[in-house]
């Protein structure tokens, strides 16, 4: 018998893992299957350190003839204002180097938001028209930050929000300059799907790995639906599910 306390959150909406690899694996499965069933699959994807073991799977079940990424189209959740593709810290460069350039998706395929614009209003608008005309998203990867960011929606941001410029939170500042030689590096502002933009995909899974991030899942997944913890309006897809780890879950109510 198992005696560790379960997570009273039912399976649907959450799956605890024993470790990160085996989390990523199903992940990873899950595009797998969808791509296989759909191959011009429309999914959403996500940077930062957490999704990097899926995109690593991706790339060896690719490698071993298992699937075929030929025909998907790609969108990615943010980059930072003032970064072209061509920077090393941009999120357009981490998706080249963890999977575009690893697999046969077409680049013309791919779209991460423009870091570099003229016109921010106009790019957004572009960006979620043309996530409209490949059809919408039919599956969105996300990753949850310290303060139950998504993409970068930082807490505030309303439910009714669509992709926009927002200015980053001095913690996600402070967070994310580990890539950066300084936190003077660090972009102040992003472009970021919004959370409307984010919940209007068919399917949605958000990972969270670790202690870090166990106070921002259990906001989101049994606190109130808030901006105060954009995640939460996670709880309003009908299909969405967070993959953490035993330690990610560790400030979730459990069952008696
Ligand atoms: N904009 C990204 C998010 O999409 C990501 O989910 C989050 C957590 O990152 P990590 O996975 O490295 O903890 O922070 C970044 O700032």
């Amino acid at each position: 018998m198992n005696s560790t306390p379960r997570p009273s959150i039912d399976a649907k909406r959450m799956v605890v893992f024993d470790d990160v690899q085996q989390a990523s694996h199903h992940v990873a499965d899950e595009i797998i299957q969808l791509v296989g069933t759909k191959p011009s699959a429309v999914l959403g994807l996500a940077t930062g350190s957490t999704p990097i073991a899926v995109y690593e799977e991706l790339i060896r079940r690719y490698r071993a003839g298992e699937v075929d990424f030929s025909k998907i189209t790609t969108f990615n959740l943010d980059e930072y204002v003032g970064l072209s593709p061509e920077h090393p810290q941009s999120f357009a460069a981490f998706m080249r180097t963890h999977l575009f350039d690893a697999i046969d998706v077409p680049e013309h395929h791919t779209h991460v938001p423009a870091g570099v614009a003229n016109d921010f209003l106009s790019t957004a608008e572009l960006f979620e028209k043309k996530i409209q005309t490949s059809g919408g998203i039919d599956w969105q990867l996300l990753g949850i930050g310290d303060n139950g960011h998504i993409g970068f929606n930082e807490p505030g941001s309303p439910g009714d929000s669509g992709t926009r410029l927002v200015e980053l939170a001095d913690e996600t500042i402070e967070a994310n300059s580990r890539f950066f030689d300084s936190p003077d590096d660090v972009p102040r502002q992003a472009i970021t799907m919004g959370i409307a933009t984010i919940l209007k995909a068919k399917r949605l899974v958000l990972m969270a790995f670790g202690a870090a991030k166990a106070q921002a899942v259990a906001d989101a997944v049994a606190g109130p639906v808030t901006p105060d913890c954009p995640a939460s309006f996670l709880q309003r897809h009908p299909n969405a599910t967070f993959i953490v780890d035993r330690a990610a879950a560790a400030a979730l109510p459990t069952e008696a």
